[in-house]
């Protein structure tokens, strides 16, 4: 049986799973690394395959409290995964490892469809080479597109609007292919907005350029920044701003550890929204983070962001029903906190 931290364990009970090693690729990143934080802690060897183009190497280390070994490899270089692969054995994966800025995947397609779409498929061949057959991997709520009804349930059309949804979704069916093909056990997991920190503030949110709403509102707070500009207040929601269902990277992670067991105790494949079911206006967000910082949290109204849907919502009880997850820090007001003190703590992030 797993044994996990009382501030991390966002479920009591969790089922058991191998303690082979297992592969985070993405894990100096700021989900991945949340992830490694609980499988060290339940006591799994892991071992961190990263680049660090947009990862930290203190956050792989913080995370792991010096226990993971942390490999430099990039997804893109299928000698060096095959030599990781063969050298490490690991039990399965968990796949973190991507490019995730709608806006560069506009300007940028090329580089989405390489790194997202073909890197994983080095990925799966080397996986599939050296007999490793599970793997749990980071879809998103981006892959639905434009909302055809609100919340929304895995049963929504995917009809991604930009080519970072839609190299996910290219990743999904390419897992589906290899599932149906050659046997591989997968889990896709569809984030909604992903927040907070680690409850003990040691690792959190550093990404550069900052884009997401929390670090940048928080960094506001800080006074780091004059102002939080709010992009639209013309769309069709209670306030005229969007609309957004923010889940704790801490509940996230749990619900990776759920999905490995699962599929190493012989589910074939998953596919689960992970999400609160409540959505929040910018408006609201910003609100509550005045609340609580104690700050007055300047905010401007600008023009809408290319490529923001009015609301993500997320429906359903799939993820409750298969994995037996349930959300438990993911109150927004516990969102804001826990981020707050890890900007408090760390405010240049991992820079030294
Ligand atoms: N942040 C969110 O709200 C959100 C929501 C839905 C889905 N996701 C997905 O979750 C995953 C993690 O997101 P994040 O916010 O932690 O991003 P992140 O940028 O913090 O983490 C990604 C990690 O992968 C590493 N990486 C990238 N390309 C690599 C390569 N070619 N080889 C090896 N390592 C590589 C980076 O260095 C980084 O450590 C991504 O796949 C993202 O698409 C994120
Ligand atoms: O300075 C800012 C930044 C954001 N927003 C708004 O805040 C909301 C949240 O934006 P952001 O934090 O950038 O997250 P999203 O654009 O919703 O995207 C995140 O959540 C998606 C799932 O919903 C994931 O797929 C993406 O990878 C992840 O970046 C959106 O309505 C934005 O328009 C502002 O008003 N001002």
């Amino acid at each position: 049986m797993l044994a996990m931290s009382a501030s991390e364990a966002p479920s009591d009970t969790l089922p058991s799973i191998p303690t082979g090693p297992v592969v985070v690729a993405g894990g100096a990143g700021y989900i991945g690394s949340h992830c490694v934080r609980q499988l060290v802690d339940a006591g799994v060897e892991v071992i961190v395959l990263d680049n660090l183009s947009t990862g930290h190497l203190p956050a792989a280390e913080r995370a792991s409290r010096g226990k993971a070994k942390v490999e430099r490899v990039d997804l893109g270089d299928p000698a060096a995964l095959r030599e990781l692969f063969e050298r490490t054995k690991p039990s399965g994966v968990i796949h973190f490892a991507a490019k995730c800025y709608v806006g560069e995947s506009v300007t940028d397609p090329a580089k989405y469809y390489r790194e997202n779409v073909s890197y994983t498929l080095e990925l799966l061949e080397v996986m599939r080479a050296t007999g490793v057959d599970s793997i749990v991997f980071s879809s998103t709520c981006a892959t639905y597109g434009e909302p055809v009804e609100i919340p929304m349930t895995e049963a929504h059309p995917q009809s991604p609007i930009n080519p970072y949804g839609r190299t996910k979704l290219h990743m999904e069916h390419m897992i589906e292919d290899f599932a149906h093909a050659y046997g591989l056990r997968f889990a896709a997991l569809r984030y909604f907005n992903a927040a907070g920190a680690s409850p003990e503030g040691d690792i959190g949110e550093h990404h550069e350029p900052e884009t997401h709403l929390i670090p940048l509102v928080l960094q506001v707070a800080q006074g780091r920044r004059e102002k939080i500009m709010m992009f639209g207040e013309d769309y069709p929601t209670r306030d005229g701003t969007c609309v957004r269902d923010y889940i704790h990277v801490v509940d996230l992670a749990d619900a990776h550890l759920r999905a490995l067991a699962q599929i190493q105790q012989g589910a074939d494949r998953i596919v689960c929204n992970l999400g609160t079911g409540t959505g929040y206006t910018v408006r609201e967000l910003i609100e509550l983070a005045r609340e609580v910082t104690g700050h007055a949290v300047p905010a401007e109204v600008t023009g809408r962001r290319e490529g923001d849907p009015a609301q993500l919502v997320s429906g359903g009880t799939r993820a409750r029903d298969v994995l037996g997850w349930e959300p438990k820090r993911s109150e927004l007001k516990t969102i804001l906190e826990d981020a707050w003190r890890w900007h408090q703590g760390n405010p240049d992030g991992y820079r030294a």
